[in-house]
Order: C-alpha cells, then sequence, then structure tokens
C-alpha cells in the first residue's frame, strides 16, 4: 500500500499531488485529526453579523478610525471595503494562485522548500510536516517581498509573478494606513522607530485547499493566531464556512468570516498585541475544508523585520503599568512559532510576565 505522508511530504506532492493521483472516496489516516481539533457545529455561533464590516472609503474619517479601532480591540478581525483594490484586480490574483496550482506536480516541485529554484518563494504542505503527527489539509507557496531587492521577483513562478508584485503594492498602503490609525489611537505615529516594526517586512501565502473527501474529520489550518502585526487576507467569494475565528480568549466558540465580494479581511497579529500591552488583540483563527470544491485564500503578512526587538511600547504604557510581556527578537519568536505544532495562542502566551 502507498505511504501517503510519504508521498506528499519527502515526494514533494502536497495534498493537491495526491487528490490528482488517487481517487480518494475516504480521509487518509494522517490527515484524521483528534475529536477536539475539528471544528463541529457545537462549536460554532450561527448569527452571521459577528464579524464587523468596515467601510474605508474615507480613510480621514474620525467614525472609521473608532470602528477599526474598536474591531481591533475587541475581536481582532474586521472586514473592510472600498478600500480602492478593483475586484478585477483580486479576481486576478486568485486566478493567479490557481493558475500555480494547476501547473503539474512536477513543475510545482520545483518551488519545494529546501530546494526551490527560488530564494523567495517556496511551496511547501500542512504547517510543519516533519513534527506533526497529524497533517492539515493545505499546501501553500510563500513569498517573501523585498523591494529594495530589485531582481527578487525574476525566480518567481512565471504564472504568477506579476500579480504577486501588483498585490504586494495594491495592499501595502492600505496595511500602511490601517497601521497609522492602530498607533494614532494609542498616540503614536509611523515613523523611523518603529516602521521596521511594523512593517519592515511583507509575506504573501497562496493558500491552496483542495477538496476533501471526509472535511468534517480533517482541517484546512489548524488554530493559530498570525504571528506578525497585521494581515490583510484575500478569501474566495463564494465559497462558504472556510475560515473561522475564535470569539472569546477562554470560549471554544467560533464565528463564521463570511466572503463578501470585493472584501479583505483584516487581523490582528502578536506583535501588535505585544506592541500595545494588549490594547489590540490577536485573533485565533482556523480553516475548515471542502467536500466539493478546492478553496484559495491569500493572506499578506506584515511584520517585523528578523532583528527587532519586541516588547510593549514604552510610550503605550501609562504611568505605574507594568509590561505583560517579555522582550524578545523577532527572530527568536518566529523560532518558537514555527518550532512548534500549530497551537493556538502557546507563542505569545510563553512570553506573558
Ligand atoms: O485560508 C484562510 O482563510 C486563512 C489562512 C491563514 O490563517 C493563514 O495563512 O495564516
Ligand atoms: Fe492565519
Amino acid at each position: 500500500m502507498m505511504d501517503m505522508r510519504d508521498f506528499v511530504v519527502n515526494q514533494r506532492n502536497g495534498v493537491k499531488g495526491l487528490v490528482d493521483y488517487l481517487t480518494l472516496t475516504t480521509l487518509p489516516s494522517p490527515y484524521i485529526q483528534p475529536l477536539q481539533e475539528r471544528l463541529t457545529s457545537d462549536k460554532i455561533l450561527s448569527s452571521s453579523s459577528l464579524i464587523p464590516v468596515i467601510d474605508v472609503s474615507d480613510w480621514t474619517n474620525t467614525e472609521v478610525a473608532r470602528e477599526i479601532c474598536d474591531a481591533a480591540a475587541k475581536l481582532g478581525l474586521f472586514q473592510i471595503v472600498n478600500h480602492g483594490i478593483a475586484p478585477e484586480e483580486l479576481k486576478a490574483v486568485i486566478a493567479a494562485a490557481r493558475g500555480f496550482f494547476e501547473l503539474s506536480a512536477e513543475e510545482r516541485r520545483r518551488y519545494w522548500r529546501g530546494s526551490s529554484v527560488s530564494e523567495t518563494a517556496w511551496l511547501t504542505t500542512s504547517f510543519n510536516p516533519v513534527k506533526e503527527c497529524v497533517l492539515e489539509w493545505r499546501d501553500f507557496l510563500k513569498f517573501e517581498y523585498l523591494p529594495q531587492q530589485h531582481d527578487f521577483a525574476t525566480t518567481w513562478p512565471r504564472v504568477c509573478k506579476e500579480q504577486v508584485i501588483d498585490h504586494f503594492k495594491m495592499i501595502k498602503p492600505i496595511a500602511k494606513k490601517i497601521l497609522n490609525i492602530l498607533m494614532n489611537n494609542l498616540n503614536l505615529t509611523i515613523d523611523e522607530s518603529n516602521e521596521n516594526i511594523l512593517m519592515g517586512t511583507m509575506r504573501m501565502n497562496f493558500n491552496y485547499y483542495p477538496e476533501c473527501p471526509e472535511p468534517s474529520l480533517a482541517v484546512g489550518t489548524g488554530r493559530h493566531s498570525d504571528i506578525n502585526t497585521l494581515t490583510l487576507l484575500l478569501q474566495e467569494d463564494d465559497i462558504l464556512s472556510s475560515l473561522y475565528a475564535r470569539a472569546t480568549e477562554d470560549g471554544d466558540k467560533w464565528i463564521h468570516v463570511p466572503p463578501i465580494p470585493g472584501a479583505l479581511v483584516v487581523n490582528i497579529g502578536d506583535v501588535l498585541q505585544i506592541l500595545s500591552n494588549d490594547r489590540y488583540r490577536s485573533v485565533e483563527h482556523c480553516v475548515v475544508v471542502n467536500k466539493l470544491c478546492s478553496r484559495v485564500s491569500i493572506p499578506v503578512f506584515c511584520g517585523p523585520v528578523h532583528d527587532s526587538v519586541i516588547e510593549p511600547l514604552p510610550k503605550v504604557l501609562k504611568k505605574n503599568e507594568m509590561a505583560r510581556y517579555r522582550k524578545i527578537v523577532y527572530s527568536e519568536y518566529l523560532k518558537g512559532f514555527f518550532g512548534r505544532l500549530h497551537d493556538g495562542k502557546k507563542t505569545i502566551e510563553s512570553l506573558k510576565l
């Protein structure tokens, strides 16, 4: 019998390669999640209006700023509409992502992590497939955007290179506006002293979740919070019941993040929670897969450069207020996160004082 894990991970076919190669009618055993990791219906809150949707057509409107800061403080996740990126441009980057995953397994393999033909783009599967007992039903291609390095994108796959560059360029000013609003609310601005922490790096994922024979037994992306400052995520319009956010830190209830045509999902990452000494909170989220259709999602992660020192900003702390997190260099934070399995907010919790 075929060793599925070996085929997907070591032979670098990914889970996309697996579903293309075999007609699966049941979920292969390496993907069967323990019950507590499955998003069963009893854990889902059913109201559809729990995720704020903010119209940002006027960034200078104080009401817009208030809604953004409020959502960042409470749930740590919201959607924005009328952000200025045209629907056709969003469709183009989704189509480019699908274009990449429609390449042959052999073509895709050229980008596999560890032996990728590109230093700034690599493909892998699940989250930490060497360590995980149970795999996640997802492949992803990651891009690092280094605008100062002029030829950074020459090695990116031809099928999607232009759209990725365009998308990075369009997302960057939107991210900066949101971060600026969040900083202003803390009586700070983005300046030379903090820009490298807030958005010194930008990365993008093409997440690909193939159709799954028994979605209720699997997860697409396991429970985690993003470890950066801010994520702007594009999800496909027409695929429901995929992304879920944890409603409250202490309960096991989850809220569906519905796809809205033309919208971007914005979520707060751990670094912003630390810098703001908990005034903003990173949100735990996870992804459920589908039986009949594959799904693509495209998060852009803004975050610190590796040698940034992350700690509650002295200017945020009120008189006698204690810092709630110990200081850490960001590269150490990354090691902590990527050395674990997806496990909710364990990385940020490990820094709590
Ligand atoms: O696929 C999604 O909707 C979310 C993916 C995600 O959370 C991530 O890539 O960090
Ligand atoms: Fe995420």
